[in-house]
């Protein structure tokens, strides 16, 4: 695992049910999961094997059953829901398989939103930052555009751009690419490459190996176990088919 920096995310017997099923349906079975600053951990296993429920635990989204959660070294277990809502918002970025963005704001006011929600009095700065990153993820030119006048891949990127413009310590995403052809999928995944070699840490689920294989770690859940987890080093475009192809290997042994 690539720790160098130390530790950026961290949970400990980590349980969560949910009790409007009947019998309550166990999802995760105590994960102790340690994600190191600057890490990018992708997390996989089979359709209903906890992924989703692990990263929604992890960042506050939901509450654990039991167990602990800390980000940066704070417990985020004891936080109150205010607490913990501002924590998301300036220290986490979140992107899904749909952008969710506002119909009635274009894409560059759509990007800009949370972070004047995150600081109101620092909007130049917010602008700025948010420009930059519009430049940075290819898409400066459709800023001005409503979110039904661009393609999907553009629209993950703008996603990405808004969950980075509060500066997140790290960001989550689940199945980023989950509703994007091969081409936008790539698109997207070296947009998320670009952000990792910044130094964002990155906690990713995906179904598809080929996204996994951007990641430096990927993790296996197994009906709520963490079954085994595999270090695969730094991503490199030379090196991209050796590494999915050992990664494909490891998948299988896994029952992927
Ligand atoms: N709010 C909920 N209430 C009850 N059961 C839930 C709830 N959310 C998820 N589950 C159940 O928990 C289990 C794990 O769901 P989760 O979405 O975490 O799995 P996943 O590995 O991300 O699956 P997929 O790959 O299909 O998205 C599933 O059996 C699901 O039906």
């Amino acid at each position: 695992m690539s720790n160098a920096g130390g530790t950026m995310l961290e949970s400990r017997e980590l349980t969560k049910t949910y009790y409007s099923t009947d019998p309550p349906s166990q999802v995760l079975d105590g994960i102790d999961l340690t994600v190191g600053r600057g890490e990018f951990l992708v997390v996989m296993g089979a359709s209903g094997s906890g992924k989703s429920t692990l990263l929604y635990n992890v960042s506050g989204m939901d509450r654990p059953t039991g167990g602990s959660v800390s980000l940066e070294g704070r417990d985020l277990t004891s936080l109150g829901d205010r607490e913990m809502s501002r924590v998301r918002l300036t220290r986490m970025g979140f992107i899904f398989q749909q952008a969710y963005f506002l119909a009635n704001l274009n894409i560059r006011d759509n990007i800009l939103l949370p972070a004047l929600k995150a600081a109101p009095r620092e909007k130049a700065a917010a602008s700025s930052r948010v420009d930059a990153l519009l430049e940075r993820f290819g898409i400066a030119h459709v800023g001005s555009h409503g979110i039904t006048q661009v393609s999907g891949g553009q629209l993950q990127r703008a996603a990405i751009c808004r969950a980075l413009a509060c500066e997140p310590a790290v960001l989550f995403a689940d199945e980023p690419t989950g509703a994007l052809n091969s081409s936008m999928s790539a698109e997207v995944m070296d947009a998320l490459t670009d952000v990792h070699r910044e130094g964002t840490t990155i906690v990713m689920v995906t179904h598809d190996p080929a996204c996994a294989a951007r990641g430096d770690r990927v993790i296996y859940l197994r009906d709520g176990l963490l079954l085994d987890s595999r270090d695969l080093g730094t991503w490199s475009e030379e090196q991209s088919s050796r590494r999915e192809d050992e990664l494909y290997a490891w998948l299988r042994d896994m029952g992927f």
